[in-house]
Formats: structure tokens, sequence, C-alpha cells
């Protein structure tokens, strides 16, 4: 069957990366695999041309898709639009709710080559493997009420956190199952000390563990969880968490890979469909000078082969070209260390490509 995989570049550098990845998918093809690639415009780029964020035939493609490679959008262009529904953000958030990409796979691997491009000591994040769990399409991202009105005379911002024990128990059970398949410790991340919302979140936690009586499961409060990050990161396995906390938790997980640009996501629905994309933004201070380091981008690539497409033989084959790169010292701008040859954007595409030939 020929799966249909849609490629949305974005803004910034965006598509500098999605160049990289469309060279990508052409390599896999070439090698065999069966898949069909359509472009397609989102975030500021589709406010440009269509005075929106999301048009309806990009969300009409992306419905008919197996699986969608997202560049990133947004940039200072945009920012002053006023009507928030209008943003670029809106058009990746519309993308996720229009296809119920509930579970947000952000995984935190440290390539051993990278050990000195980490922030924090080479000893502690040396062998590190911590997988976010992501709830993607609730939460105070979408909560009603939002908005800004007046009240007694002032200005007021108000948006609200919820979530039913539905949408916990669903992302809890992609968690648990994570953890299954790895090293069977989840920690699961909330400030149940302070919000009712996520003492339900607990709860329903707690609920689901005995149907997994081989994964340990613990609790931590978020701003301990932010605090242990990068006091000792190892001590995690899998983090599952709400919409917010995981944006921000995986941000911060990301730099102890060595840089944002190196780590990939996978956001699944129910049926397996899935968005694939960086973890980082439009990067919009480096935009345009092809120095972006496309990795998370080719990473993203792998991650759909393995999680969407059923194809984990091709996905390592991606993963072992990034492991030969970086193992050959080539280094793009963000992840340079002492002794390294710093390349451009596209020179790493060449040389994953490259590699990934040889494999
Ligand atoms: N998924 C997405 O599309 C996404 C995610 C986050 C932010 N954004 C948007 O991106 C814009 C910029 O946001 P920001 O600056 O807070 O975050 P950002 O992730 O774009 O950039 C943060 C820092 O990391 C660097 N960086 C990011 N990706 C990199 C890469 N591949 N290679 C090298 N360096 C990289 C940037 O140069 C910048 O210094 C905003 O409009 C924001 O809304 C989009
Ligand atoms: C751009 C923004 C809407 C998005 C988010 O907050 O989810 C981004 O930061 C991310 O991490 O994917
Ligand atoms: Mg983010």
């Amino acid at each position: 069957m020929t799966h249909k995989v849609l490629l949305l570049p974005g803004d910034g550098i965006g598509p500098e990366i999605a160049a990289q990845a469309a060279r990508l998918l052409k390599a896999c093809q070439e090698a065999g695999l069966d898949i069909e690639v359509d472009e397609g415009l989102v975030g500021g780029s589709a406010y440009d041309v269509h005075g929106e964020p999301l048009p309806a035939e990009t969300l009409e493609k992306a419905k008919a898709a197996s699986a969608i490679l997202l560049g990133a959008v947004g940039g200072p262009k945009w920012d002053k639009i006023e009507d928030l529904s209008k943003r670029p953000e809106k058009g990746l958030l519309g993308l996720r709710k229009n296809l119920g990409l509930f579970g947000n796979l952000r995984p935190a691997m440290l390539y051993p080559q990278l050990a000195s491009a980490s922030s924090l000591k080479p000893e502690l994040v040396a062998g590190l493997d911590i997988m976010i769990v992501r709830e993607l399409t609730g939460g105070i991202y979408f909560g009603q009420p939002r908005g800004i009105e007046v009240r007694n005379g002032e200005r007021v911002g108000f948006n609200t956190y919820i979530y039913s024990e539905s949408e916990i128990e669903r992302i809890g059970r992609v968690a648990f199952e994570m953890a299954q398949k790895r090293g069977k410790k989840l920690c699961s991340v909330d400030k149940a000390n302070v919000l009712e919302v996520t003492i339900l979140w607990r709860e329903v936690m707690e609920r689901l563990a005995p149907e997994y009586p081989d994964v340990e499961l613990s609790h931590m409060y978020v701003d301990n969880a932010a605090m242990q990050l990068v006091r000792s990161p190892k001590q995690f396995d899998v983090v599952v968490t709400g919409n917010m906390f995981g944006d921000i938790l995986s941000d911060a997980a990301a730099m102890l890979t060595g840089s944002i640009g190196m780590l990939p996501s996978a956001s699944l629905n129910e049926s397996g469909q899935g968005m694939y994309e960086p973890c980082h933004g439009s990067a919009p201070d480096i935009a345009g000078q092809n120095v972006a380091n496309p990795l998370a981008m080719m990473l993203s690539v792998a991650m759909m082969l393995r999680y969407s497409l059923g194809e984990n033989a091709m996905a390592e084959r991606i993963e072992a070209a990034v492991g030969s790169v970086l193992d050959d010292g080539l280094r793009t701008a963000d992840i340079a260390s002492e002794g390294m040859q710093t390349i451009g954007t596209d020179a790493m595409g060449d040389a994953v490509l490259a590699a990934f030939a040889k494999q």
C-alpha cells in the first residue's frame, strides 16, 4: 500500500530543514519505501497566501495523509496579528486538535558523541534516554472559557486548565504502554499540591497503575521535575504530563542532549495517524543563513517510519546514519565543539544522505 506523506515546511528555518527531510524521503523511496509525498502550506506562510494559518486545503490533505511532517511555524513577522486565531501557531494547534493527535512523544536521547555539547557535565548525561509523553489536545491550551476582557475597569486575561477523566486515562495508557516497552518506570508530573485538575490527573494515573503491574509509577510536582531534570536527568525513564508542563519540560530535556536542534517528536491519534516535527520552533534568529541543525527534522522522519509506517528497519538506518555523521566529527553550529568540523544545514543533509546510502 502506498502511504501518503504530507510535508508542511512552515516558516523561518522550517523550509530549510524540511528540504533536508524531503531529500531523505526521496532516498527512502529509492531504497524501496512505498510513499507518495505531497506538500502544503501552514503557519505564517499560509497566512500570507490565504489569510489563514491552516487553510481548508491543507487540513483536507492532512486528514487524508498517513503521516504529516512539519518543519516549524511562527515568527516576528506575524506576532502582531491581533486576531489570535490567525497567528501561525494556531495552524499547528488546529492540526493537532482537528486530527485528534493527543499523544505527543518527545524522546530526549543523548547521542554519546554529543556528551560534550550538553550544558551539563558529561557524566550526568552519558546514556541519557528519556521519553516525555505530553498530552497535546487538551489542558490549558484548549480549555474554555478563555480570553481578555474588561472587569472592574481593567483588562483581565484568563484561560481554563481543564482535563476530563477520559482524556487523562487515554494519555495515561499511552505512557504506561510506553514504559512497558522501555525501562518500566513512569513518572507522572503534576501540580497536585495546588491545582484540582492535577489532583484528578494523579487519581486517574493511580487508578490505571494496577493494570500495569510491571510498571513502577511515581509522581512528582512540576517545579521539582524541572529541577530534577537538570540535577539528575537519568533518574527518569518515561515522564507523562499535561500539555503545558510537557511543552516546558521537553524544551529543558532537549538541551540535555546538546541542542534543541536534535529532538524529534511524534504526535499520534487513536488510529495511529501521526504528525512528526522537531520540538524546536522556527528559530527566526538564524533563519535564512543555512546554519540550522536539520537533525531533529531528519530524526522526525525516522519516528514517522517507526510509528506510522511500520518501517522499523529503515528508521534504524536513518538513526544509524545520524550516528555515523556525528562519529565523523561533523557538527552544525548549535552542537559544535572543539576539534569538530562545523558545517551548515545543507552540508549536514548531504552527510546524512551519504551515510544513509552506505548503511
Ligand atoms: N513546533 C513549532 O512549530 C514551534 C515550536 C516552538 C516555537 N515555535 C515558534 O517559533 C518562533 C520562535 O520561538 P522561540 O525562539 O521561542 O523558539 P525556537 O525553538 O524557535 O528557538 C529557540 C533557540 O533555539 C535555537 N534553535 C532552534 N532550533 C534550532 C535548530 N534546528 N538548529 C539550531 N538552533 C536552533 C534558535 O536559534 C533559538 O536561539 C515563535 O514564533 C514560536 O511560536 C514553533
Ligand atoms: C508553537 C507552539 C504552539 C508549540 C506548543 O506550545 O505546543 C511549541 O512550543 C511546541 O512545543 O510544539
Ligand atoms: Mg514548545
